[in-house]
């Protein structure tokens, strides 16, 4: 039978992901209410401004029910902010009006610095190899693996992970800027944790399809 997978679709860009599962063979449905996560097999939370989805989510009692689930193994994917939300520690959070700090649904034992590669115009795509897509059935097992590329955009990347995370990329040093100490380090940008997936960068933009394939793997445990 086919995956119900929801798109949570407070903000962001919803649509290419529902486009990409569909293309999976995926039951791909846009997601706003709790009610709605109720009988989901999987969720894709999409790119788009952590800020905002963090305030929507909240404020229709999304964020509870949505952690809850998180917490008994609902399989999550999140690409860019959707990265953010699923972070345990935000580096540096923006804080509203009443300077309460932005929050995230957490779930995956690491820390992340939003905005890390740079603002809008410093957006970039570069080739990258990624760990565990060599075993997905679109795959070849005797052709090399093709490099996925990943867009970039206001992306933040992963500073630390705990020992839970498996990390499945990182930008090659020379693509990524200066860091606050002066260094210019390869930096964390894709991870695994348990049934949880993240991403820095949005495969969905330029019709790469392995890493929602891996995540339709993950949810049906073959992966
Ligand atoms: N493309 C994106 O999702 C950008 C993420 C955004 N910079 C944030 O902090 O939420």
């Amino acid at each position: 039978m086919a995956p119900r997978i929801g798109v949570l679709a407070l903000q962001g860009d919803v649509r290419e992901h529902l486009a990409a599962l569909d293309s999976l063979g995926a039951l791909a449905l846009p997601v706003k209410s709790p009610r709605e996560l109720a009988d989901l097999d999987g969720l894709v939370i999409p790119g788009g401004e952590s800020t905002v989805i963090d305030k929507l989510s909240r404020m229709y009692g999304v964020a509870e029910v949505l952690k809850a689930r998180i917490a008994d193994g609902f399989p999550v994917y999140g690409s860019c902010a959707g990265m953010i939300m699923l972070a345990d520690t935000i580096a540096d959070p923006t804080s509203n009006l009443k300077g309460e700090p932005q929050q995230s649904f957490g779930g995956i034992d690491m820390v992340v610095k939003r905005n890390a590669f740079g603002r809008q115009v410093d957006s970039f795509e570069v080739d990258l190899a990624i760990r565990g897509l060599e075993s997905l059935p679109s795959q070849d097992p005797n052709r090399v693996t093709a490099p996925v590329r990943a867009a970039f955009i206001r992306a933040p990347w992963v500073e630390s992970v705990g020992e839970s995370v498996q990390v499945l990329a990182k930008v090659p040093a020379e693509n990524t800027p200066l860091g606050a100490d002066g260094l210019r380090v390869d930096r964390i940008v894709a991870v695994r944790s348990g049934n949880l997936l993240a991403t820095s960068f949005h495969p969905e933009v330029g019709g790469e399809r392995r890493i929602h394939e891996l995540f339709i793997q993950m949810i049906r445990g073959d992966a």
